[in-house]
C-alpha cells in the first residue's frame, strides 16, 4: 500500500489513490500504524485552516467546565421525591450540555471492562482475520470498518470501528458476531439494553411526557460502535472523530481510560474525563428535533492521541433508519403558541440520507430540517 508522509512535499498528491488503497488495504488505521510510519499519512491531516479555527475554541487552562453528573445510587421506583430529583437534573443537563454522566448504574464494573477488553481484541486480532468482517454495507450486522464517511470527509479520522447492527431488522444472531467479543457482547446488550429503558423513561418525564412515550418511538433499533483509535504519531495534525452530533434519539458512551472525548460547550471544548466504570448520555439530532430544542444534540469530537490505542463502546438508540413510514417532528404534547415548531417533520430515512451524504463535516445534519421561519 502507498501512503505518503504529511510533510513530504509532493508535486502532485493523488487523494483518491490514497484512499483506495487504505481502503483495499481491509486494515484500517491499525493496519497504517502497524507498517511502522512515523507521520500521519496525508489523508489524515486536517486543512490548514481546520486547524487555525481551532485557536477560538481552546478549553481554558483553568476551565472548571465539568459535565453533569447523575447519580442512580438512590433510585428507587416508591421514593418519589429522589425520582422527581433524577428528572429534574436530567432535564437540566439534557436542555444545557446534552451530555450527563451516569454513576451507579448498575452495569457491573467487570462487564464495563470486559466488553473495553472485548472490542481490543477484536481489533487487535490477527489482522487476515478481522478483515473477514471489513464491510462498508451499513445493513450488514455486524461489520469492520474506518470512516463512514471516507470519500466525503475533508480528512480521515483516526480510528478504526466495529458496529454491530444489534436489532434491525430482527435481533442480531450472537452467531454473526466475532468470536473474539461474542459473549461479552452479548452480555453488555442485554445490561444496555435495561439502562437504555430507564434512561428513555428518565428523558420522557423530563419532557412532561408519560413515561414509556419516547421508548415507544425507538425501540426497534440499537447500534454498537466498538472504536479503536490507535496510537498516532502526530496527534495534533488528525482527530480521532471530527466534530459531530449523534444521528441518534440518544447514545450510551462508554469510554476506556485514555481520554481525548470533548464537547463544545459555550464556544470551548470541554474534556470529558475519563471516570472508570462511568457511563456518558448524550442526546442525539433526533431527540432535539422531537424535542423542539428543549434537549439539546451537542457537538463532540475525539482528539488522537499518543499513547493510544483507546477504546470506547457507543450504543446508540435509534428507529430504523431505512423507515419510511413514520413521521417524526417536534411532538405536539410540546409545542404551544409561544413554542411554535422549529423543525420540519422528517423521515428517519430523509434524515439519515441527508447525514450520510455530508459526513462529519462539523455542521449539524438538523439545519438542514429547521423550518425557513427560524
Ligand atoms: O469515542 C468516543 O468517546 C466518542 C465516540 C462518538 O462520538 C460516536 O461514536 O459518535
Ligand atoms: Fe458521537
Amino acid at each position: 500500500m502507498e501512503i505518503t508522509g504529511a510533510g513530504e512535499q509532493q508535486p502532485t498528491y493523488d487523494r483518491l489513490k490514497e484512499l483506495k488503497a487504505f481502503e483495499e488495504s481491509k486494515a484500517g488505521v491499525k493496519g497504517v500504524v502497524d507498517a511502522g510510519i512515523v507521520k500521519n499519512p496525508r489523508m489524515f491531516v486536517r486543512p490548514l485552516d481546520e486547524l487555525t479555527e481551532e485557536l477560538d475554541h481552546i478549553e481554558q487552562e483553568n476551565s472548571n467546565f465539568e459535565i453533569p453528573v447523575i447519580d442512580m445510587e438512590s433510585l428507587d421506583q416508591d421514593d418519589h421525591s429522589r425520582r422527581k430529583e433524577i428528572i429534574d437534573e436530567v432535564r437540566r443537563a439534557s436542555g444545557t450540555w446534552g451530555f450527563f454522566r451516569l454513576v451507579n448504574h448498575g452495569i457491573p464494573l467487570t462487564v464495563i471492562n470486559d466488553i473495553i477488553k472485548g472490542m481490543k481484541r477484536f481489533h487487535e486480532q490477527d489482522t487476515e482475520l478481522k478483515k473477514q468482517y471489513h464491510s462498508d454495507d451499513h445493513k450488514t450486522g455486524c461489520m469492520f470498518y474506518t470512516n463512514f464517511d471516507l470519500y466525503v470527509s475533508k480528512y480521515a479520522n483516526w480510528r478504526d470501528t466495529l458496529r454491530c447492527n444489534l436489532l434491525s431488522p430482527d435481533p442480531l444472531d450472537p452467531q454473526e458476531l466475532p468470536d473474539t467479543c461474542r459473549d461479552i457482547i452479548v452480555e453488555y446488550w442485554k445490561h444496555i439494553t435495561t439502562l437504555a429503558d430507564t434512561v428513555s423513561e428518565f428523558l420522557s418525564e423530563a419532557l412532561g411526557l408519560e413515561q414509556d412515550h419516547l421508548k415507544r418511538i425507538f425501540t426497534d433499533f440499537l447500534i454498537l460502535s466498538g472504536h479503536y483509535y490507535p496510537a498516532c504519531p502526530e496527534p495534533e495534525l488528525t482527530l480521532g472523530a471530527s466534530k459531530h452530533s449523534d444521528a441518534s434519539f440518544f447514545t450510551l458512551l462508554l469510554q476506556d481510560h485514555i481520554g481525548g472525548l470533548q464537547i463544545l460547550h459555550q464556544n470551548q471544548w470541554v474534556t470529558v474525563k475519563p471516570i472508570p466504570g462511568t457511563l456518558i448520555v448524550n442526546i442525539g439530532d433526533l431527540l432535539q428535533l422531537i424535542s423542539n430544542d428543549k434537549f439539546k444534540s451537542a457537538e463532540h469530537r475525539v482528539l488522537a492521541n499518543r499513547n493510544g490505542p483507546r477504546v470506547s463502546v457507543a450504543c446508540f438508540l435509534n428507529t430504523k433508519f431505512s423507515d419510511n413510514t413514520k413521521i417524526f417532528g417536534p411532538l405536539k404534547e410540546i409545542l404551544s403558541e409561544e413554542n411554535p415548531p422549529i423543525y420540519k417533520y422528517i423521515t428517519m430515512k430523509e434524515y439519515t440520507e441527508h447525514y450520510v451524504k455530508k459526513g462529519l463535516d462539523g455542521v449539524s445534519a438538523l439545519n438542514h430540517f429547521k423550518l425557513s421561519s427560524n
